[in-house]
């Protein structure tokens, strides 16, 4: 399968009307705790940013202020140049894999038919329903189990319909909350590919939080690194440097390269892999 060139010519410098998520100038304080600051982002549409860093730094944090759960300490957060608001059409959002737990008993079909019902798009009946989740679970490879039961599918078959699910309203940006966690690397791969393919084929911007940084390393456009003392925006090879990570945690932190990968050497509480 050839996968079509990118919807865009990446380019960073966007303007900030047509960004699909904006943070100026954003903060995030639980009382004495300050988890980030200052914080500016423009996401171009179509955009793979990974955002890394250690447990407790702030990333889900981070997921929670974009879906309008969580309200920024200071500063402004947009999306697609609206004001956040919970159930945002526009942000599609995959939970991290415990959150389907409840919903073992159901099918992937019921699942996703959820993600269309409860936008209530007032869709046009139940033929055009039953299309748009034949669509979805097609378009992430998810046909031949649509009415299996959840609980029996593996790891990585759940994550394509969690991902069918937070597609349901065709949003232009795409959140996911560590969805690489206990997949196996042909599966991790999977997921990743489905996420690049889809980004490139709709201009979907997909924000990814991950402790797995190689299997999006080719993939990912930005970083965004939240680290103790500070975040750090960049291409992966301007971030995750030596130097760079060395500065955000205040102690030695190697970044070694090899033909397969990175290995970030020097600290027990960088990402695992
Ligand atoms: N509503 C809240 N009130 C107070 N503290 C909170 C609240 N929500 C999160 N925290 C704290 O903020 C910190 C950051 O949590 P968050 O889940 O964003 O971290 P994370 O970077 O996603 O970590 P992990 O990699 O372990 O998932 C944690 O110490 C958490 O306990």
């Amino acid at each position: 399968m050839t996968i079509p060139a990118p919807v865009l010519p990446w380019s960073f410098n966007v303007d900030p009307v047509t960004s699909v998520l904006s943070l100026r100038d954003a903060s995030l304080h639980f009382g004495e705790r300050h988890l980030w600051e200052h914080l500016d982002l423009e996401l171009v549409p179509g955009e793979f940013l990974a955002v890394l860093g250690p447990n407790g730094a702030g990333k889900t944090s981070l997921l929670r202020v974009v879906l309008g759960l969580t309200p920024l300490t200071a500063g402004e957060v947009r999306i697609a140049g609206e004001p956040v608001r919970r159930g945002h059409r526009a942000v599609g959002y995959v939970p991290q894999q415990n959150a389907l737990s409840a919903a073992a008993g159901l099918r992937p079909r019921d699942l996703v038919r959820l993600g269309i019902d409860g936008h209530r798009w007032g869709f046009g009946g139940a033929a055009r329903t039953r299309a748009k989740v034949d669509e979805l679970l097609a378009a992430v490879g998810a046909t031949s189990y649509a009415d299996a039961p959840l609980g029996l599918l593996s790891g990585g078959e759940q994550q394509r319909v969690r991902i069918a699910q937070a597609l349901a309203t065709d949003p232009q940006l795409l959140l996911c909350d560590e969805p690489l966690l206990s997949l196996d690397i042909a599966h991790q791969q999977g997921v990743v590919a489905l996420l690049d393919a889809r980004r490139r084929r709709h201009g979907t911007a997909i924000v990814m939080v991950t402790h797995e940084i190689n299997p999006i390393l080719p993939y990912v456009d930005r970083v965004l690194f939240v680290a103790p003392h500070g975040v750090r925006l960049g291409t992966p090879s301007e971030i995750l440097t030596s130097a760079v990570l060395t500065e955000l945690y205040r102690t030695p932190v190697e970044v070694v390269r090899t033909a397969h990968g990175i290995a970030i050497l020097g600290l027990h509480t960088l990402p695992e892999h």
